[in-house]
């Protein structure tokens, strides 16, 4: 029996995931069919809770082997504080399952090429590398404290890392380029931040025990100029938290659409979160446009990494890639001569070439 969580999200989120379930539906093993459970995180967690995500609904996640998520949060929960907000329940998820590392892919597509925002000449040489960010550390799990001083307000976020913290996401880092093309670049701002300072320290320390790995490191402000100027030279990027979420979606616009780039959270349990990189969407929410292929990648990487099912995700993917082959296109991706097609059809259209 196949356990898996189901987070429906906000926004655009629930349309993306009902083309991933009608994807996982298809695919599955009609003797050993999934069991589906569904998780209330985000905003329909605050509406329903008063909690983005109560104890009783991470439960039901740490009891799932896998977790399958959307997108939450929106304008409608704007307003909240902090510890309120939907994307806390997110957060609190990640920090739940203790899932420190996070694989983001940065891939270009042949067939999406016209639709990157790059030259040509860029997109020819190749883009295909993968962001490890480190994800239950750093500014977004730090002492935050808002206090009046001196009349007016001072707003502090402590962005703390410790040496263990740091080491075991850069063995995801090494292993992860072992097992690609051997070239790590360590993504920071040691020229200002102490906890910078910190990883080169252990980082420099990792890099002794894996001799066969190119390791270098980059200051995050020439990262972001890098990517967009010669992403061909990167092979894995290993980062902290903040700097792995901004880049993650700089690159993915590269490579044609955020709505295109899935991903798979991993720690230390064996029950992984696997989710699109990109947010709920709200400004085209309802209207049947939002691009359901990250969800449905991301279903695909659930199935690779979470539950053993390499054949039937192999099947996704090669039938996602069939479908930008036919040159059907959400509105995202589309370019001149390409088909549009809505977010129900592009399942549809998965579907049909599963
Ligand atoms: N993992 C998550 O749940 C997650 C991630 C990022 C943002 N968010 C939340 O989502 C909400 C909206 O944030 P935002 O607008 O900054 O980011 P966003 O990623 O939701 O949207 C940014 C832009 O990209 C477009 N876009 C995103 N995904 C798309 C897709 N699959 N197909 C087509 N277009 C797509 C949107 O229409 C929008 O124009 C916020 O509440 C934010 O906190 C959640
Ligand atoms: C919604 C938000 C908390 C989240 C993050 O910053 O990690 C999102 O931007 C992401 O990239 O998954
Ligand atoms: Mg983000």
């Amino acid at each position: 029996m196949k356990k898996i969580g189901l987070i429906w999200g906000d926004g655009s989120s629930p349309e993306i995931m009902a083309q991933a379930k009608r994807v996982l539906d298809a695919i599955q093993d009609p003797v050993d069919p999934f069991v589906y459970t569904d998780i209330a995180m985000g905003g329909e967690a605050v509406d329903k809770y008063g909690d983005p995500l109560p104890q009783h609904e991470l439960d039901k996640a740490l009891a799932q082997d896998s977790v399958l998520l959307g997108a939450i949060g929106g304008p409608k929960w704007e307003g909240l504080p902090g510890p309120q907000r939907p994307e806390k329940g997110l957060l609190r998820l990640r920090e739940g399952m203790e899932l420190f590392a996070n694989d983001r892919p940065a891939k270009i597509w042949p067939q999406l090429a016209d639709a990157s925002p790059l030259k040509k000449e860029i997109t020819d040489k190749g883009i295909d590398f993968v962001i490890v960010r480190e994800l239950i550390g750093g500014a977004y799990f730090g002492k935050k404290e808002t206090k009046e001083v001196n009349g007016e307000l001072v707003a502090v976020d402590e962005m703390p890392y410790s040496e263990h913290e740091i080491e075991r996401i850069g063995r995801i880092g090494f292993e992860t380029a072992r097992k690609r093309r051997k070239k790590l670049v360590m993504v920071d701002k040691h020229n200002v931040l102490d906890t910078s300072r910190l990883w080169v320290k252990v980082f420099d320390r990792l890099k002794e025990e894996y001799p066969d790995v190119e390791y270098s490191t980059m200051f995050v402000d020439n990262a972001a100029m890098q990517i967009v100027k010669d992403p061909s030279q990167f092979d894995v990027i290993v980062t902290e938290n903040l700097f792995g979420d901004i880049l993650s979606d700089e690159a993915s616009q590269i490579t044609g659409s955020i709505g295109m780039i899935p991903s798979s959270s991993r720690g230390k349990t064996k029950n992984g979160l696997y989710e699109p990189i990109h947010g709920s969407a709200p400004d085209i929410a309802g209207q049947d446009k939002v691009n359901p292929i990250a969800c449905i990648l991301s279903a695909a990487l659930m199935l690779r990494y979470g539950l053993d099912m390499e054949e039937e995700a192999a099947r996704i993917e090669q039938a996602v890639e069939k479908v930008l082959d036919q040159g059907y296109r959400t509105a995202d991706i589309w370019t001149e001569g390409t088909t549009l097609v809505g977010t129900k059809e592009m399942g549809d259209r998965i579907l049909e070439n599963l």
